[in-house]
C-alpha cells in the first residue's frame, strides 16, 4: 500500500549535538486519516515535522538515518518545491509565516512561485480563502487579524499549493478558545474533503478530532494512553 506519508526507522542528530533527538521513528499515515502526536516540550516533535517537510535534510545538515517517504518517494531525493506541493505545514506562530500586505497577496505567494498561469492562480486564491471562510478579509492586512484568523490565513496560503497532506505543528498554542474551535472545524472539513492530516500538539485536549493519537517520548512513538 502506498501511504501519503511513511516514516521508516528514522534517527536524527542535530549538527554539534551529542544525542539523537529521534531514535527509531516508524509511522504510516493512511489517506484521509487525522493522526495526532503529543509530547512534552523538547521531545522532538518539531524535528519530526522538519523531517517530513524536507527542512531536514535539505536545510539542517545533521546526521540522518532511516527515511521519510511521501507517496512512496524519499523526501531526501525531492527538492523543497516539490515537497511543498505534496505536504504543507502550518507552524505555531502565524506572525513568522505572514509577510504580505494583503491576505490575497499572502495566499497568492505559493502558486505564483509555482509559475502557474493567472487564471489558475486566481482560482486557487479564491478557493483557499473560501475554504477557511475569510473572503471578507481578502484585501485586509494580515496583521490586523486575531491570532486564530492569522492561523487560518497561514493555512489558506498553504492550501493554495494544493498539498494532499497537511501538518499542523502546535497551531493552537497561541490562540484563544474561539480560534481553536474555528481551526478544528476547518481541519475536520479538510479531512472530509480527503486530506491526510498530522496534528502535533502539546496539549492533547486539542486532539479530540484525531482518529488516533501517538506520543513522542525518548525519541520514539508509542500509542497514547491518556498520559504524557
Ligand atoms: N536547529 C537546532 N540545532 C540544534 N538543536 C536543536 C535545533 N532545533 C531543536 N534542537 C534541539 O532538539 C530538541 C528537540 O526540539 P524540538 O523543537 O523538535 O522539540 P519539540 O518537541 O517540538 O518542542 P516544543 O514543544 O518546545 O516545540 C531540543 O532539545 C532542541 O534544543
Amino acid at each position: 500500500m502506498m501511504y501519503p506519508i511513511e516514516v521508516k526507522d528514522l534517527y536524527y542528530q542535530y549538527a554539534g549535538k551529542e544525542e539523537n533527538i529521534l531514535r527509531g521513528i516508524n509511522l504510516q499515515i493512511k489517506k484521509g486519516e487525522v493522526v495526532g502526536i503529543v509530547g512534552l516540550s523538547g521531545n522532538g516533535k518539531s524535528t519530526l515535522c522538519y523531517c517530513m517537510c524536507g527542512i531536514i535534510p535539505h536545510v539542517f545538515k545533521g546526521k540522518l538515518k532511516g527515511e521519510v517517504l511521501l507517496f512512496g518517494k524519499p523526501v531526501k531525493d525531492m527538492d523543497l518545491a516539490s515537497v511543498a506541493t505534496k505536504v504543507g505545514i502550518v507552524f505555531q506562530d502565524p506572525d513568522t509565516q505572514l509577510f504580505s500586505p494583503t491576505i490575497e497577496d499572502e495566499v497568492a505567494f505559493g502558486p505564483e512561485n509555482l509559475c502557474l498561469n493567472r487564471e489558475e492562480i486566481g482560482e486557487r486564491i479564491s478557493e483557499a480563502i473560501d475554504v477557511v471562510g475569510m473572503e471578507k478579509y481578502r484585501y485586509s492586512n494580515p496583521h490586523c487579524l486575531s491570532g486564530g484568523q492569522k492561523q487560518l490565513i497561514a493555512l489558506a496560503s498553504i492550501l493554495s499549493l494544493k498539498p494532499e497532506m497537511l501538518i499542523f505543528d502546535e497551531v493552537m498554542a497561541q490562540i484563544d478558545t474561539e480560534g481553536r474551535k474555528l481551526i478544528k472545524e476547518k481541519i475536520v472539513a479538510l479531512k472530509n474533503a480527503g486530506k491526510t492530516i498530522l496534528m502535533i500538539e502539546h496539549d492533547f485536549s486539542n486532539l479530540d478530532i484525531a482518529d488516533r493519537t501517538l506520543v513522542l517520548k525518548s525519541g520514539k512513538l508509542e500509542v497514547f494512553k491518556g498520559k504524557l
